[in-house]
Formats: C-alpha cells, sequence, structure tokens
C-alpha cells in the first residue's frame, strides 16, 4: 500500500504557544483516516498545514507526493477541502455556485450528479443564503467533492446535520472510499468515525496519544466484557474476558437471566480515558 501523507516530526508554533508538537503520520492511498481529540489539540493546525494553507515551523510533510508548503495549483487540483468554518453565504443558487466551483478543475463531476450525491436536489434553484445551517454545510461537502479529489480533507463535516443527514452523509463518504478516493476526517462525533474510519488517530496537546483502527484503538479489542444479570439475590456485574463462559454458568445453560446485558467499551470509553491520561 502506498502512502497519501507522510508526516514526520511536525511541528507548529505560535508565539508563546506550541500548537503540533512533532506530530508523525502515514495515511494510506484509499483509507478513511481521522484524527479525534478535543477542542484546541492541533487537528485543524494539522490539517491545514497538510492543504497547504498553512506553513509548519518544522518537521517533514508530503501529501500525494509533494509538500504543501509549496506545491502549486495542479497539486492543488488534486485535493478537496472541506474547512470547519462554513462557506459564505452568498447571493448565487446552488446550482450556480457547484457550476462555478466546478470551473476551477480540470476533470469536475458533474454537478447535478453531485447536488443529488448531497441531498439538496429540491433546494438547487435556491439561493445558498437562504439554506439553513446543515444544507450550507452540504453546500460546502458538494464543492469538496467537485473537483473529483483524490485526497479529500473533512474538518467537521457535519455540524449541524440532522440525523438522517448524517446517515446520507455516511453513505456518501462510504460511496467516495469505494471508488478510491482518500479520506482524512477530523469530528466529534465518535459514532462518526467508528462508522467511517478505517484508522484514526487521537491528538492530544499537539502530540498522539493513540492511533489503531475503530476496533483496537487503546487495546478495545482486548478489552475485558461486563456482564450484568439480577437473580432473587440481588443485581450482580462481573467483568470477564469469557462472557459466553460466564452466563453459561450462571443461567446453568438454561434459565432465563433476568436483565441480562454483555456490554464491552465502546469507541467512546476508550477515547474519554485516553484523553483522560493526557489532561
Ligand atoms: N493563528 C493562531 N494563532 C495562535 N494560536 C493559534 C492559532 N490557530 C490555532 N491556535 C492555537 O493552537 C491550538 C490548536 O488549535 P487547533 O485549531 O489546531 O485545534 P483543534 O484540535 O482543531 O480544535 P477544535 O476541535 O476546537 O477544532 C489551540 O490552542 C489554538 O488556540
Amino acid at each position: 500500500m502506498t502512502t497519501a501523507v507522510r508526516v514526520r516530526g511536525l511541528r507548529k508554533e505560535y508565539p508563546g504557544h506550541v500548537a503540533v508538537a512533532g506530530l508523525d503520520l502515514d495515511i494510506h492511498h484509499g483509507e478513511v483516516f481521522a484524527l479525534l481529540g478535543p477542542n484546541g489539540a492541533g487537528k485543524t493546525t494539522t490539517v491545514e498545514i497538510l492543504e497547504g494553507h498553512r506553513q509548519r515551523t518544522s518537521g517533514e510533510a508530503a501529501v500525494l507526493g509533494e509538500d504543501p508548503g509549496k506545491a502549486g495549483r495542479a497539486w492543488r487540483a488534486r485535493l478537496g477541502i472541506v474547512l470547519q468554518t462554513a462557506t459564505d453565504a452568498a447571493e448565487l443558487t446552488v446550482t450556480e455556485t457547484v457550476h462555478h466551483f466546478a470551473k476551477y478543475y480540470p476533470n469536475p463531476r458533474d454537478a447535478e450528479e453531485v447536488i443529488d450525491l448531497v441531498g439538496l436536489t429540491e433546494k438547487a434553484g435556491a439561493r445558498v443564503k437562504s439554506l439553513s445551517g446543515g444544507q450550507r454545510r452540504r453546500v460546502d461537502v458538494a464543492l469538496g467533492i467537485i473537483g473529483r479529489p483524490e485526497l479529500l480533507f473533512l474538518d467537521e463535516p457535519t455540524t449541524g446535520f440532522d440525523p438522517e443527514a448524517r446517515r446520507q452523509f455516511w453513505g456518501l463518504i462510504e460511496g467516495l472510499a469505494e471508488d478510491g478516493t482518500t479520506i482524512v476526517l477530523t469530528s466529534h462525533y465518535l459514532d462518526e468515525v467508528e462508522a467511517l474510519a478505517d484508522r484514526l488517530v487521537v491528538i492530544a496537546n499537539g502530540s498522539v496519544v493513540a492511533q489503531g483502527s475503530p476496533e483496537t484503538l487503546g487495546g478495545r479489542g482486548q478489552a475485558e466484557a461486563i456482564v450484568r444479570w439480577s437473580d432473587e439475590t440481588g443485581e450482580h456485574e462481573e467483568r470477564t474476558a469469557y462472557p459466553t463462559k460466564l452466563v453459561t454458568q450462571v443461567s446453568g445453560g438454561t434459565r432465563e437471566l433476568a436483565g441480562l446485558t454483555v456490554t464491552r467499551p465502546s469507541l467512546e470509553d476508550i477515547y474519554l480515558d485516553l484523553i483522560g491520561e493526557k489532561s
């Protein structure tokens, strides 16, 4: 597997403050990679350096084989970017806006198809400034993918989306990933990261705290299950690596156990543990 993004010792200092403190990252072609971390962790700074929007203080970065601090227009046309701050509300309609941005790219997608993909067909003729916050965010996503990017950066893309729009957006991202687009996602929604990401990294105070897949991050894959049930003697809770065996023993294989639940730590539990250790 080849590397779409390679970062070594990335550092960004502002006067009196280190925002990114020596980060290493490898993001492979065709994967959905998520950056997680609390507010101010350094995610947006990192992503903006990789997009070529911000200069790093030191360290190495290669994005689609080029240094983002020096790369030109041809390289930029291979990227799709959905920034954290939404597009300014314009007088143009949705269709006009998407057609307008399509002209910046050598091989754009069909504008109407993109409007449909982001679920804005019914609003295609509406002025962007008349749209709701979540609908404007969908315009941002449309503009991020209109250029048929090889690498798509999504910085908190679903903020303001209703649950149905988020699900629809997840389907869109899955489709892009299946078509081979590499996707770098920052999100505060752990269910979103779990649904979409092949791998993720947790950043706190500008450093990597943990990385892995959503299933294995921070030892999640090996974590013990918590089995809870109740009987005539009261409520019970036990931790075990072998929940099936425990349930079989306690129930004698046949007795119905009241209130039986078997849970393992969620990605959110693991994430909060990791962040707790750091702060
Ligand atoms: N232009 C700037 N000048 C000075 N400090 C900055 C600047 N931009 C960001 N910072 C600081 O750098 C740190 C990292 O910010 P960054 O926006 O990268 O965090 P983040 O992880 O994206 O947070 P969030 O989840 O809130 O978006 C913060 O402490 C922030 O205040």
